[in-house]
């Protein structure tokens, strides 16, 4: 049975894992570590992990799972570092890297079947980083990528299951190789587009300096994605090396083709382009209920008192608006706590912020 678990990297991911864990089972006892003290902190007082550690590898000899949750290039040099430390027999190591064919590879290489790895990705996530954007439902009904190699048994990979259950996400199997194609081109390529527009917008700033205020429905909802944190997407178009170059050949052409039918004023052929996208996008399953987390989270300074979440969300039913969570988050000491509200869209989220400022004095703010 998992009893104990370690969870190295307590941002968005980690932090949502642990969430989940601790939800279905509060009797496991997690384990944590973040480079970075206020996350490991904050994990530990809105309850993801029960224990800090204040080290990489303190004594990890009685831990039954070790997830390691940090960006992909750091991922890689903590694997190569635990071939050197005391762990429990059987223990069972993932991690939850947005590539796997490089993280697969150094398990494989460093860690020899000696220690059984397991490679995971949840298919859900956000633009946003830390432990304060993590949620126990962010898999939800998401896809969750294992990619266990000849090293682990159906056994182990069932463990994991077990472990991952709380996620409720939809746990599939593939090859690492298999993985990184597919995220190619449905994550990693769409991020590097996303960046791009972003890029194209900026250069046309000082001849339009208005045009940053026009950018309306269109340009927000393709360039959300490009807020994300640029350190994870450096290191995942690192790691995905083969595949970009590829999707970038593909899509170059596939740019030459749309101009052609511009150029040509080929009217047929430009109708053409968009019905058939249409009709694939139109296509692709239903969102599924849970798997894309609300987005526009807004926190609220309030003081720490009974009645306070039914005080604002009387606020926001004042004002007709919809809320699709709301939880206090007692990121700080004595009187003041914070209040998290998410909105499924970000005028829901303006909109909250001039109702919470019409009825009452509390802060807002948004990270
Ligand atoms: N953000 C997403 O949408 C998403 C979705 C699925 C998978 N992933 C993958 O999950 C991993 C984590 O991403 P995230 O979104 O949670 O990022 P994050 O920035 O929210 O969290 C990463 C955490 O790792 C910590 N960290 C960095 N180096 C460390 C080290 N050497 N030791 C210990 N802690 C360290 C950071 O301080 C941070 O708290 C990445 O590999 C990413 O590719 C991200
Ligand atoms: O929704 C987002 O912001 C995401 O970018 C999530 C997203 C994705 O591309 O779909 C990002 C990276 C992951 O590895 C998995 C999910």
């Amino acid at each position: 049975m998992t009893e104990k678990i370690y969870i190295i990297g307590l941002g968005l991911i980690g932090g949502s894992i642990a969430l989940s864990i601790k939800q279905r089972n509060p009797s496991v006892h997690i384990l944590g570590y973040d480079i970075n003290n206020d996350q490991v902190n904050l994990a530990k007082k809105i309850g993801a992990i029960d224990e800090i550690s204040t080290e990489l590898f303190p004594y990890l000899a009685d831990i039954d799972m070790i997830f390691i949750s940090t960006p992909v290039q750091q991922t890689i040099q903590i694997i190569e570092q635990l071939q050197a430390v005391e762990l429990k027999q059987g223990v069972i190591i993932t991690d939850v890297g947005s590539t796997k064919a490089k993280i697969v590879e150094t398990a494989n290489r460093y860690l020899n079947g000696r220690i059984k790895f397991i490679g995971g990705h949840p298919m859900a996530g956000s633009h946003k980083s830390g432990i304060l954007a993590a949620k126990p439902h962010l898999f939800e009904n998401a896809f969750y990528i294992l990619t266990p190699s000849e090293y682990v048994t159906t056994e182990d990979v069932n463990k994991l299951k077990t472990v991952l259950a709380g996620t409720k996400a939809n746990i599939i199997e593939m090859t690492p190789e298999e993985h990184d194609k597919v995220t190619g081109v449905i994550s990693h390529f769409p991020h590097i587009v996303a960046a791009s527009l972003v890029y194209q917008a900026e250069n046309y700033e000082e001849q339009f300096p208005l045009m940053k205020r026009l950018a309306a429905g269109g340009f927000r909802d393709i360039t959300r994605i490009a807020s994300s944190n640029p350190a994870m997407w450096r290191d995942i178009l690192l790691h995905n090396k083969e595949p970009l170059l590829q999707l970038f050949n593909e899509w170059i052409l596939e740019m030459e083709r749309i101009k052609q039918f511009v150029k040509d004023e080929n009217s047929d052929q430009l109708f053409n382009y968009f019905a058939n996208a249409k009709q694939y996008r139109d296509g692709l399953p239903e969102k599924q209920k849970g798997a894309i987390p609300s987005f526009y989270d807004l926190f609220v300074d309030v003081p720490d008192y009974p009645g306070i979440i039914s005080e604002i969300t009387g606020y926001l039913a004042k004002e007709e608006i919809s809320l699709t969570n709301i939880r206090i988050i007692e990121t700080r000491e004595e009187i003041y706590g914070v209040l998290r509200l998410s909105f499924q869209t970000e005028s829901d989220r303006e909109a909250a912020i001039a109702c919470i400022a019409k009825y009452s004095d509390y802060d807002t703010f948004i990270i």
